[in-house]
């Protein structure tokens, strides 16, 4: 079953065709990877799925529902949540009140019952901060929840953007270029974390990712981008052996 179909979309930004008509689903609970040379259009397919771009042509259905060119917030609340590229946290905040403000979004007292701090209030408060160190425990940060996050490591700032996208309880997860920066160490340790919070929270997860290492040792499934056009789409083995895959991109690498 799909959790998430893109139909026949378009982006143009003026003259310029960052993806065109681009067909393509999330089968619900897989881990999915988006892959192409710099510039193929896969943070744009990122942003027409948020809503952070409105799609020019075409249709993309989420859990049954036409989500095209609603606002972020409704696609967010719908369960659709991400990393970005470049990692987006509250730098000087700790590692711990990062997760725990995104908790706060889950939270639904109102502020009158927050200004008297009434049971609800208490009670609610009291879940979300566990919600929050399951979460740093989960993804390996609860050592380190009293650091100030711009002072972790990068491989760990990447972890506690996903710890923050999870915060949401999200159905699909986007993760856009998780391992970026990560050595090989760090980047197979991704890819069991990756492959764990699939299970536990019962997730589906779409993965950009230049490491073909991680993208080809955790997708089921792969669709390749080529100048904003879909150039193959298959399991791993099918897409390692694609000649014009091999052409377009696996060929330059190295
Ligand atoms: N807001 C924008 N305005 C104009 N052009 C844009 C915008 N966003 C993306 N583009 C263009 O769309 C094309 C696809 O960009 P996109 O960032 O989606 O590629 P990408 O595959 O994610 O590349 P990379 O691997 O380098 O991150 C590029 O030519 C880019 O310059």
């Amino acid at each position: 079953m799909n959790l998430l179909e893109m139909k026949n979309v378009t982006k143009r930004f003026g003259g310029l065709t960052a993806v065109s008509s681009v067909d393509f689903e999330i089968e619900k609970g897989s881990i999915t990877g988006l892959i192409g040379p710099n510039g193929a259009g896969k943070t744009t397919i990122f942003n027409l799925i948020t809503g952070v771009y409105k799609v020019t042509e075409g249709k993309i259905t989420f859990d049954g529902k036409d989500i095209t060119n609603k606002e972020p917030y409704m696609i967010a609340d719908m369960g659709i949540t991400r990393t970005f590229q470049n990692i987006r946290l509250f730098k000087k905040l700790s590692v711990y009140e990062n997760v725990l403000t995104a908790c706060q979004y889950n939270a639904n007292y109102s502020l009158f019952e927050a200004m008297l701090y009434l049971p609800r209030c208490r009670k609610q408060e009291k879940q979300l901060k566990e919600q929050a160190e399951n979460l740093l425990e989960i993804m390996g940060l609860i050592d380190r929840k009293d650091f100030i996050a711009n002072n972790l490591p990068y491989g760990l700032q990447r972890r506690l953007e996903i710890a923050r996208a999870l915060s949401l309880n999200p159905k699909l997860l986007l993760l856009d270029e998780p391992a970026a920066g990560m050595n090989p160490d760090e980047t197979a340790q991704l890819m069991n974390l990756i492959s764990d919070i699939r299970k536990k929270f019962d997730l589906s997860i779409l993965i950009i990712d230049h490491h073909m290492d991680l993208v080809m040792g955790i997708c089921e499934k792969i669709m390749v981008l080529n100048f904003g056009c879909k150039l193959a789409e298959g399991t791993p083995i099918e897409i390692q052996s694609n000649p014009k895959v091999i052409e377009a991109y696996l060929g330059v690498e190295g």
